[in-house]
């Protein structure tokens, strides 16, 4: 895989505090799963998706001339999960900068993990390029009668923070595909309009699978 292959390569990063969900929500984009007895993470983590934007899916064989024949886009998503605990935050703020996207995660059955949200909104604006595109996200939906925030106060603080807002479940895979397609029409038509992070990285190997997404841009 080199990145002539691809279109675009967008490179997407989860931050949040420990235990939201950010692992749950790139292991059940990219692998399908919500894996048991998920671990901390430790530093970051690292994993990538091919997605076809407004396209079929195209088989692996002939996949270029296909593509290109077509004029499907095919986009490489590299999706960095950083470890939320506070011990690591000098590893994960190195890998802001370059993000075209950040993923702010918080646990809707969590007020702190809420009330931290300034915090990281504060290290965005340090570490991040300003032309970053963040969303927020409240997972684990799945267990509402444990609700601490609700989707009203959310939404107020991503509207003055102009942020898009989703809620999410990893485990019932609700809005997964959703958040990580959305975003990645987003980033298209940003990069269209030559807006984005100009980043550099290039692809590494990963278990992602590749998807079909027929619509584009649901969030502005
Ligand atoms: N019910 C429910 N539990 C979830 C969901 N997503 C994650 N969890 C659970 O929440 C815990 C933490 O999930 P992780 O994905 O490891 O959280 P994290 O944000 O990556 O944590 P750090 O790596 O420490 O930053 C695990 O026990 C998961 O099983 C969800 O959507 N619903």
């Amino acid at each position: 895989m080199s990145m002539e292959d691809y279109d675009f390569l967008f490179k997407i990063v989860l931050i949040g505090n420990a235990g939201v969900g950010k692992t749950c929500l790139v292991r059940r984009f990219t692998q399908g799963l919500f894996p048991p007895g998920q671990g901390a993470t430790i530093g970051v983590d690292f994993m990538i998706k091919t997605v076809e934007i407004n396209g079929e899916k195209v088989k692996e064989t002939n996949h270029i001339r296909n593509r290109r024949f077509a004029g499907f886009l095919s986009n490489l998503l590299q999706i960095w999960d950083t470890a939320g605990q506070e011990r690591f935050r000098s590893i994960t703020q190195s890998y802001y900068r370059s993000a075209n996207a950040l993923i702010l995660t918080y646990d809707i059955t969590c007020e702190e993990s809420f009330r931290c949200l300034p915090e990281w909104l504060r290290e965005i604006e340090q570490y991040a390029s300003n032309k970053v595109i963040t969303v927020l996200v409240g997972n684990k939906i799945d267990l509402a009668e444990r609700r601490e925030v609700s989707q009203q106060r959310a939404e107020e603080f991503s509207e003055a923070q102009d942020m898009y807002y989703l809620e999410t479940s990893a485990k019932e895979s609700d809005n997964v595909e959703k958040l990580f397609l959305d975003l990645a029409c987003r980033l298209i038509s940003e990069a269209r309009q030559n807006t984005l992070v100009n980043n550099v990285s290039s692809p590494l190997p990963g278990e992602g699978k590749s998807i079909s997404y027929l619509t584009c841009c649901n969030f502005n």
